[in-house]
C-alpha cells in the first residue's frame, strides 16, 4: 500500500508533498512479529520501500504518533522530515526479538544521530521518548496537539526546497575524533553484556559497517547479518518470549471467569515492613504513582527504612530527569511513613513484607483482618510460605493473596501472584492490575512450597551441590551455567543471596540444626540423598558476600568480587575423604544437564499438578525473575528445543546413577509427552486430563 501510494503521488502533478501517518493515533509498531516465521511475509522487503520514499522528488513528512518502532521507524527514517507528538515513543527494538533492523535502519540512523547514540538504540532496543528524539535530532519537531496537521504544515512549508540534504543515504556518518577506539570499546561492552546472545553483537557489526563502507555496501552487510540472525534459533526463542509475556495476562477460573482487570480510581496502599523487600516495594509503588503509606513496628526501624527508601527514590528521580514523568515523593499525600496502625482503616490494599516467619505473618494477618475496611485486599510478600495458612488467620480468606516480589523489588520485573484455596477471582484480577501498574510482569500461580520459581530452583541448586560432593568445584559449576547464559551461576547466586537464608529454612523444616532427630545419617534425610555441605559452611560463619566468605572468598565482608577459595577446595576433598566419596572428573555436559534438566523436570511436575496454566508461565517467571538467558526462551522452551526424548533419556540415565535423588526421576507428564511423539510446546497442555488448572 505504501509503495502504491507513493508511486501514485509521484505520478500526480497536483500532489506537491506527501505525509505518512498511522491509523488510530499510532504510527507503527513495526513488522508483525508472528510473520517472521511465515515465509510469505519474509518475501516483503521493506528496505526498497524505504528507499523509494527517500528518493521521492516530493517532500515526504512522517507524522509520528503513539509509537514508531522497528520497521515503522525505518519507514520514518526514509522520510525527509519527521514530526512527532510529544507523547510518542521511538525505537529499533529488533535486537530484543533476536534480530537487527533489516530495512536499512542500521545504515540510516547513525547518519542521522551519530554513531554513539545509534549504537545505543540499536544494540539495546530501547524506546526513547519524543523529547529525547528531538534532542538527538531523530525528529525535526515535536508537537503537543494535532501531529498530522503539524506535519502537513511542515510539508507545505518545505515544498520546493532541495531534498538532497534530507536524504539520509546520501549523508556521511558523522565523524568522531576517535572512532576506532570508540568502536573497540563499544564492542567489548556489547560482547560482555551479551553472554552468548548473538543479536547485540551483529547489530554492532551492522553499525560498524556504516562507519566503514558506502551506504549500498553497508545495506548489503546489514542484509547478510539479518539472515544469520533469522536462522539462528535465538530469534525464535526471543519471539516466543515476547508472546509468552503477553500470554500470561490471560488466565481463567475453572468456572471460566476471566476478569482481565478491575479499574480503580485511586488506591491507597500500605506497605508493612520496611526491610529490604519493603523498601523496594514502596519505591516501585511511588514510581507507579500510587499513594503509599509505609508502616513499621517502631520508630527506629521506620527511620532506617525511610532513609533507605529516600535514597532509592532520589536515585530513581535522577534517572527520570528530563523525561515526561516526575517522581512526586516529598508530598505526604503520595507517600507517608508511620508507626500508627490506625491508618490501616482507610487503605484499599495492604502489602505485608515482614520477615519470612509463619507465626509472625499469621499474627499480622489476624490484626489486618480486624482493622482493615471490608473490601481491602490483603497481600503477603512471601517466597515460599503457605498462603492458605496465612489466610486462615483472617475472616476474609477470599481477599488474601500472595505477591512474591523479587529482590531488588524496584528493579526486578517479576511478580508471582499466588492464589489460595479461597482467593476470589477479583482479588487475582486486582493483583494482576497492580503488577501492570507497577510495570511488572504478573504471573498467576498456585499455592505450593516455593510456588513456581523457587520450587524449580531447589532441584537445580541441589544438583549443583551434589556435583561438588562428587568431585566438582563451585567455580567450575558456575562457569558452565554462566557460559550457558546465566548472569551468575548457582554458587555466586547463593553467596549473593546469603547462605543463611536457606539454612534457616532447612532448620525450620527439621533437615538440620537442633530439631534434626539424633542418629540421622549425615547424607540422607527421609530416605533421600541430602548434602550437608551448605549447612557445614554456615556453621563456620560462611554466609556468602555479607561475611566475606561463602562458596567463594571476597575482598572483605560485603565485598562483591568472588575469588575461588583454596580453603573450599581443601574442605571439599576432606569432606569426600570423610564420607568415602571417590572424587571423579565431571564434564561440562553433565554439569549442565543435571542442573537444567532437574529444574525442567520439576516444571513438568508443576504443569501436571495445575500449579501453573502453561509452559509459557514458567518461562516468563524464569526470564524475568531468575536470570534465565532470554535468547534461550525459558527452561520449558529450551527443553522443547533440546527435544523431550533427549531430556527424558538423560534424566533416566542420571536417575539410574542416583536412585536416591527423587528430583531426577522423570515426571510422568514428561514421559507422556514423549510417548505421544514429542508434542510441540503449544500442545503440551492438551495432553493433561485436567486442562484448566486449579485456577
Ligand atoms: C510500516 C511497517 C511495515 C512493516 C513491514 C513488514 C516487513 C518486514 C520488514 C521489516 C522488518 C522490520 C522489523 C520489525 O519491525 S520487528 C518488530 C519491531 N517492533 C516491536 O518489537 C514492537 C513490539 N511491541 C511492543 O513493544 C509493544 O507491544 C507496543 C507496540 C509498545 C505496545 O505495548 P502495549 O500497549 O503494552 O501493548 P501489548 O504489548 O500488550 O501489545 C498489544 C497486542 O499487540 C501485539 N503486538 C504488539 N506489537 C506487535 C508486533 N510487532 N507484532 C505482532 N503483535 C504485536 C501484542 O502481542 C498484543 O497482542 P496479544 O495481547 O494478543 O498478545
Amino acid at each position: 500500500a505504501l509503495e502504491d501510494g507513493l508511486k501514485k503521488a509521484d505520478a500526480d502533478p497536483s500532489v506537491k508533498a506527501v505525509m505518512i501517518c498511522g491509523e488510530n493515533g499510532k504510527f507503527s509498531a513495526g513488522a508483525d512479529i508472528r510473520g517472521f516465521s511465515s515465509p510469505k511475509t519474509l518475501g516483503v522487503a521493506l528496505g526498497p520501500i524505504v528507499s523509494l520514499i527517500e528518493s521521492s522528488e516530493k517532500p515526504v513528512v512522517a507524522a509520528i504518533e503513539g509509537v514508531a518502532l522497528g520497521g515503522g521507524l525505518e519507514v520514518a527514517l526514509g522520510c525527509h522530515y519527521r514530526v512527532a507528538h510529544a507523547k510518542a515513543r521511538m525505537g529499533l527494538p529488533e535486537v530484543t526479538i533476536g534480530l537487527l533492523p533489516g530495512a536499512e535502519g542500521t545504515q540510516r540512523l547513525p547518519r542521522l544521530i551519530g554513531v554513539p547514540a545509534a549504537l545505543d538504540m540499536i544494540t539495546t532496543g530501547k524506546h526513547i521518548p519524543a523529547t529525547e528524539a528531538l534532542k538527538l535530532g531523530l525528529v525535526d519537531e515535536i508537537v503537543e496537539e494535532n501531529t498530522i496537521e503539524a506535519a502537513i504544515r511542515l510539508a507545505n512549508k518545505v515544498i520546493g526546497q532541495p531534498l538532497g540534504p534530507r536524504r539520509l543515504s546520501l549523508k556521511p556518518v558523522p565523524k568522531l575524533p576517535n572512532m576506532e577506539a570508540f568502536l573497540q570499546e563499544a564492542q567489548v561492552k556489547v560482547k560482555r553484556q551479551a553472554r552468548g546472545f548473538l543479536a547485540p553483537e551483529l547489530c554492532f557489526q551492522a553499525v560498524q559497517a556504516a562507519t566503514q563502507r558506502p551506504f549500498a555496501e553497508g545495506v548489503r552487510r546489514e542484509r547478510e547479518l539479518f539472515q544469520v540472525l533469522l536462522s539462528s534459533g535465538q530469534a525464535q526463542a526471543l519471539q516466543y518470549a515476547f508472546f509468552a509475556e503477553r500470554a500470561v495476562h490471560r488466565w481463567a477460573t475453572p468456572g471460566g471467569i476471566n476478569l482481565l482487570f478491575i479499574i480503580f480510581d485511586s488506591i491507597l496502599l500500605l506497605s508493612l515492613g520496611l526491610g529490604t523487600m519493603g523498601q523496594g516495594i514502596v519505591t516501585s509503588l511511588v514510581k507507579a504513582n500510587i499513594p503509599v503509606v509505609a508502616l513499621e513496628q517502631n520508630l527506629e526501624y521506620l527511620n532506617k527504612g525511610r532513609k533507605a527508601v529516600m535514597v532509592l527514590l532520589e536515585r530513581e528521580a535522577k534517572k527520570m530527569e528530563g523525561g515526561a514523568q516526575k517522581l512526586d515523593f516529598h508530598n505526604p499525600a503520595r507517600l507517608q511513613f508511620t508507626v500508627d496502625f490506625n491508618l490501616l482503616h482507610d487503605v484499599d490494599l495492604v502489602i505485608e513484607a515482614v520477615f519470612e516467619n509463619m507465626a509472625l505473618k499469621k499474627e499480622i494477618f489476624h490484626k489486618l483482618s480486624n482493622i482493615c475496611k471490608p473490601g481491602a485486599l490483603l497481600c503477603t510478600n512471601t517466597s515460599a510460605l503457605d498462603i492458605d495458612e496465612i489466610a486462615s488467620a483472617t475472616s476474609r480468606p477470599q481477599q488474601v493473596i500472595g505477591t512474591h516480589f523479587f529482590s531488588p523489588a524496584h528493579v526486578m520485573r517479576l511478580l508471582e501472584i499466588i492464589y489460595g484455596r479461597h482467593t476470589s477471582p477479583s482479588a487475582i484480577a486486582t493483583a494482576m492490575q497492580l503488577a501492570k501498574d507497577m510495570k511488572k510482569v504478573g504471573v498467576v500461580v498456585g499455592n505450593c512450597f516455593g510456588f513456581v520459581g523457587n520450587r524449580m530452583m531447589f532441584p537445580y541448586v541441589e544438583q549443583a551441590v551434589f556435583l561438588l560432593e562428587e568431585g566438582s568445584r563451585p567455580e567450575a559449576v558456575d562457569q558452565v551455567l554462566e557460559d550457558f547464559g546465566f548472569k551468575i551461576g548457582p554458587f555466586r547466586m547463593s553467596d549473593l543471596a546469603g547462605l543463611d537464608v536457606g539454612w534457616r529454612s532447612r532448620k525450620g523444616q527439621g533437615l538440620t540444626g537442633p530439631s534434626l532427630p539424633a542418629g540421622s545419617s549425615a547424607r540422607q534425610r527421609r530416605g533421600q540423598r541430602y548434602s550437608p555441605l551448605p549447612d557445614l559452611l554456615c556453621e563456620r560463619g560462611r554466609f556468602g558476600q555479607k561475611t566475606g566468605k561463602g562458596w567463594y572468598q571476597y575482598e572483605r565482608a560485603g565485598g562483591r568480587t568472588a575469588t575461588p577459595d583454596p580453603w573450599i577446595h581443601g574442605f571439599l576433598s576432606q569432606y569426600r575423604d570423610t564420607h568415602r566419596i571417590e572424587t571423579r572428573y565431571i564434564d561440562q555436559e553433565e554439569i549442565l544437564e543435571r542442573c537444567l534438566f532437574s529444574l525442567i523436570n520439576e516444571g513438568f511436575a508443576i504443569l501436571a499438578e495445575g500449579i501453573a496454566s502453561g509452559p509459557e508461565h514458567l518461562d516468563v517467571i524464569y526470564l524475568n525473575g531468575y536470570g534465565w538467558p532470554k535468547h534461550r526462551g525459558g527452561p520449558m522452551f529450551y527443553a522443547s528445543t533440546v527435544g523431550l526424548p533427549r531430556v527424558l533419556a538423560k534424566l533416566q540415565k542420571y536417575s539410574e546413577a542416583h536412585p536416591d535423588v527423587p528430583k531426577l526421576r522423570p515426571s510422568a507428564f514428561l514421559k507422556k509427552l514423549v510417548a505421544v511423539g514429542n508434542a510441540p510446546l503449544k500442545e503440551w497442555m492438551s495432553y493433561l486430563s485436567r486442562q484448566s488448572p486449579k485456577l
